[in-house]
């Protein structure tokens, strides 16, 4: 298809895709293979115009993780979806077994240079943008772990149904990685769970199972894992029946403040971030953690 064409060119939204330079330079990667970069879709979206409604599957193995193309592709759909008037909803769920989104790819902040870790936020925030402002009803139906940026994702949406199973968590766990989640990330969280719940799982970097998640409110809703997908197609049709106006408009009021703020800043946000990320103890801290993931697995 010509945008899957335009995206493997970076031709398609070029504000996503332009950077101004940062000076310096990070460390190169000693260890961590590097995946080959797939060209086959990162994302399946099946659009039923009968009901309005969009499924996104995000389908990038082994484990979702948000890299510079996945956000560049659920970018392009989204805005596809958004520009549609006749879509009215969309439920975001995973094809990979066990994990929804192992959140940003670590591999595009480690042993990158300034310019790729600029370019790679400019779409982190694009992503945020899109989804936590869509005019859409948007719901996470969450099929397995959603650590950082996977709940990030997650909690841009309205709703949030999770499947029942201890051996999944969810959370914004940065500081474990001996990261900080930026104010937005921050925001989004306070919005949903309150600021004290917030202030606490911030600090400790906690990732929730499944039913503190829910006591929290990090989830709206527990089922059977079978059932996550069937239970947030019938939540949907709920909420579509809600005069569409009234309630695009509700979301706006409760969102806009935080969307305006990053919006205003979304330059120095960058700024900041590479700055942050290319500091060489916050890089031996991601590879730190990557050593840790690998040790783990063996
Ligand atoms: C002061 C102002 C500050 C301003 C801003 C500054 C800072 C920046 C903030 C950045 C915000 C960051 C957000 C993030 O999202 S960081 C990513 C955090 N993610 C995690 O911690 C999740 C790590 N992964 C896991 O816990 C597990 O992989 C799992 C998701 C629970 C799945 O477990 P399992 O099924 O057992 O899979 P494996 O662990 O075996 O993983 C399979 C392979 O995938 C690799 N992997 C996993 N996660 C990631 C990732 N996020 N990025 C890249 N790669 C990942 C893993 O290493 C395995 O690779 P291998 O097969 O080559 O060994």
């Amino acid at each position: 298809m010509a945008w899957r064409a335009a995206l493997r060119s970076k031709a398609v939204i070029p504000a996503l895709l332009s950077c101004s330079s940062h000076g310096r330079l990070c460390a190169s990667p000693t260890f961590i293979t590097q995946r080959n970069n797939s060209t086959s879709p990162k994302i399946k979206v099946d659009y039923d115009q009968t009901t309005g409604v969009a499924v996104m599957h995000m389908q990038s193995p082994p484990v979702n993780s948000l890299s510079l193309d996945f956000l560049t592709e659920l970018c392009i759909s989204l805005e596809k979806l958004e520009m549609d008037k006749g879509c009215r909803g969309l439920i975001i769920t995973s094809n990979q077994p066990k994990v929804f989104s192992a959140g940003l790819d670590i591999l595009e902040m480690y042993g990158k240079s300034p310019e790729h870790c600029g370019e790679f936020w400019k779409v982190v925030q694009e992503m945020w943008l899109k989804l936590y402002g869509s005019n859409m009803v948007t719901i996470a139906a969450i099929n397995g772990s959603s650590p950082a940026g996977g709940c990030l994702l997650s909690l841009t949406c309205d709703y949030r149904i999770m499947a029942d199973n201890p051996l999944y968590s969810i959370g914004l766990n940065e500081t474990q990685l001996g990261i900080v989640a930026p104010f937005w990330f921050k925001e989004t969280m306070v919005n949903t769970v309150g600021h004290r719940n917030t202030e606490v799982a911030l600090q400790l970097g906690l990732l929730y199972k499944p039913a503190e998640a829910l006591k929290i409110g990090l989830v709206d809703q527990l089922v059977p894992e079978d059932q996550v997908f069937s239970v947030a197609t019938q939540t949907m049709t709920k909420w579509l029946t809600i005069p569409e106006h009234a309630r695009q408009i509700t979301k706006s009021m409760m969102r806009n403040p935080t969307i305006d703020k990053l919006r205003t800043n979304r330059e120095a946000d960058i700024q900041n971030f590479v700055s942050f990320i290319t500091k060489e103890s916050i890089q031996k801290s991601l590879r730190m953690y990557m050593e840790m993931l690998k040790q783990r697995k063996a």
